[in-house]
């Protein structure tokens, strides 16, 4: 448990129970988030540092809201009632390591799920594991109610399922068009017809058709990613991160692109490390920690929720 809440970037913990408790706190907490520190208070070396015993209580307090977190286990109905059903999962890497640690999750047609949880929680471990990519050791998958558990990644695709990694997501020698063509390999006569599709969707892609998707910022890069899992018209599309090593103005643009896609008519389920932003455009969300449910619910119930604040978004969940 030692190392629940010790997220990147916008996972800041703590820093919004601290927040809570007092002025002195709040700025302890708008400092640890990189923010600027009003005048007249103290300065950030005589903030920053917590006695020991003060970092072991709130350790444990922390500890403590996760254990009961946990302790509520997450009711699903019948595998058809779901688009996708990934019922307590156990899966890791390495024989006798588990890094999923019976996870669930659903996804309803026409949703935005998203999966936030501080590093190494197993967010991208469940999409691999929802895209055949690491072996279920336990627990059920199914896709509209029928069991996909087992599949090859490929028998995925053709069945609906479109998968976009957080890195390496694009052939940077190759073209725009030749990536998407390379999206389109199961289906290649369906090109043209899915090309007008993804360009009306990202209107650059039909636009530098011909550039190669090397010299793309990173931005672009993933609006090519995107497009290529959506050449093969994908009910769901699984997203690792995609707004990962972006600056603020293309992690909102690729905000922007999924709910377009989305609104396309595919569902999607988002790994996400800007988990305020990621909440705020999602239908629901699953905080996992340590392979395990920690906390779930619609977006605006998580940002709101003073335990996934505490525990996991600091005082970014606060913010507008
Ligand atoms: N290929 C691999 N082989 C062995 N262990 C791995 C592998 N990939 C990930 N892990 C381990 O699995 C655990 C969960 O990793 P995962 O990438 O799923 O976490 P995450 O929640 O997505 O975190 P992050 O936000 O840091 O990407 C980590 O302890 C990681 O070291």
């Amino acid at each position: 448990m030692s190392e629940s809440g010790t997220g990147n970037g916008e996972l800041e913990p703590k820093a919004g129970a601290e927040a809570e408790a007092g002025a002195e706190a709040g700025v302890k907490a708008e400092a640890g988030a990189g923010s600027k520190v009003e005048a007249g208070v103290k300065p950030e070396a005589e903030l920053i540092p917590e006695s020991a015993e003060e970092a072991v209580v709130a350790q444990e307090h922390r500890e403590e809201l996760l254990e009961q977190a946990m302790e509520e286990s997450v009711e699903v109905g019948d595998p058809g009632d779901y688009l996708v059903l990934a019922k307590e999962l156990v899966a890791g890497y390495v024989p006798g390591v588990n890094i999923l640690n019976g996870c669930t999750l659903t996804l309803t047609e026409g949703e935005v799920v998203a999966i936030i949880g501080p590093n190494g929680a197993g967010k991208s471990t469940l999409i691999k594991t929802i895209f055949g990519l690491i072996p279920i050791r336990e627990g059920g998958l199914t896709l509209r109610g029928v069991s996909i558990a087992g599949l090859p990644a490929h028998s995925l695709v053709e069945r609906g399922v479109g998968y976009v990694p957080q890195t390496q997501n694009v052939f940077p020698s190759l073209t725009i068009e030749e990536n998407l063509q390379m999206g389109a390999y199961l289906r290649p006569k369906a090109f043209t017809e899915r090309f007008t599709f993804v360009a009306e969707l990202f209107p650059l892609l039909g636009e530098r058709r011909k550039a190669k998707a090397g010299s793309l910022s990173g931005g672009e890069r993933q609006m090519v990613a995107m497009g290529r899992a959506l050449m093969m018209d994908p009910s769901v599309l699984l997203l690792d991160e995609p707004t990962a090593g972006l600056s603020p103005l293309y992690q909102e643009e690729v905000f922007q692109r999924v709910k377009q896609v989305n609104e396309a008519g595919v569902s999607v389920i988002m790994v996400e490390q800007n988990a305020r932003r990621c909440l705020q455009i999602c239908d629901r969300g699953y905080v996992l920690d340590q392979g395990r449910n920690a906390y779930t619910g619609t977006g605006a119930d998580l940002l709101n929720d003073p335990n996934v604040i505490e525990l996991y978004l600091g005082t970014l969940g606060k913010k507008d």
